[in-house]
């Protein structure tokens, strides 16, 4: 069963289109979700998600019809988007009580040892935290609900080094357990220590998929180029290298 099928999705800004013709996420595995800044890798996310209206097109979370099964589809999912600065004057303690009420496959076990890992203070309020803390409040939240599918924009960018490697294990053996993961990234480090599969968008399309490996075989024309060396030269077009 797929986690996520995406059939002729279209999206419309004034001055944009997103464009995906076909995409397909299978359970146990980090699919990389890169591309240039403005290549449309949030208006992806929000697209299946449907936080911004889609123009036209199919998407099917655990092979059902999100149109017509939006509720049971996004109790499956996790979600981090950016950093959202949200309900500031809130402990967090109250804001978990409130959150978990919507997920009825809520794990507190789950949810308090991530707190524990990730030093968080339930005690806190919203604005006493620092950005990174935010992205572990919010993936806590995501994971203690059992998702069977995360959808992460951007969730290690504003972490330290320490805190980034310590998601990264989580991320990985989160998929080693079947779960499937949607990690929209800039970071390489990411993607060679996670990713499964790379999912390379520019100007709203999917120019290539992959595993990292087949990816690195094909696109590496000398040992030493990295894996930004590869992704740039794929992003970028020739003549404006
Ligand atoms: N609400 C909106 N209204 C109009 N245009 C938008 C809107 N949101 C995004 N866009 C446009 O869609 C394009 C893709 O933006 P998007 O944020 O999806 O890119 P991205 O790949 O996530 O970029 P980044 O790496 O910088 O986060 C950009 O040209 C942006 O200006």
């Amino acid at each position: 069963m797929s986690s996520l099928t995406v059939t002729n999705l279209v999206k419309k800004y004034p001055t944009f289109q997103l464009n995906v013709t076909r995409l397909r996420l299978d359970p146990g595995k980090i699919y990389g979700l890169i591309g240039p800044n403005g290549a449309g890798k949030s208006t992806l996310i929000k697209s299946l998600l449907g936080i911004c209206p889609i123009d036209q097109g199919q998407i099917r979370f655990f092979e059902r019809p999100f149109s017509d099964h939006q509720r049971e589809s996004l109790l499956q999912i996790g979600v981090v988007l950016g950093t959202t600065d949200y309900y500031r004057e809130k402990r967090l303690v109250s804001l978990t009580k409130i959150t978990r009420q919507f997920f009825p496959n809520w794990d507190q076990d789950c949810y308090l040892t991530l707190c524990r890992q990730f030093n968080l203070n339930e005690q806190q309020r919203v604005k006493e935290l620092s950005t990174g803390m935010k992205v572990k409040y919010q993936l806590a939240l995501a994971l203690a609900h059992q998702a069977q599918l995360l959808i992460l924009d951007e969730p290690t960018s504003g972490l330290d080094v320490v805190a980034r490697r310590q998601l990264q294990t989580i991320l990985r053996q989160l998929a080693d357990s079947g779960i499937s993961i949607l990690l929209a990234t800039h970071l390489s480090d990411d993607l060679e220590r996670c990713a499964d599969e790379l999912i390379v968008l520019r100007q709203g399309q999917i120019i290539a998929t992959d595993t990292l490996a087949h990816f690195s075989a094909v696109h590496s024309s000398t040992t030493t180029q990295t894996l930004d060396d590869m992704i740039v030269a794929l992003e970028v077009p020739d003549n404006a290298h």
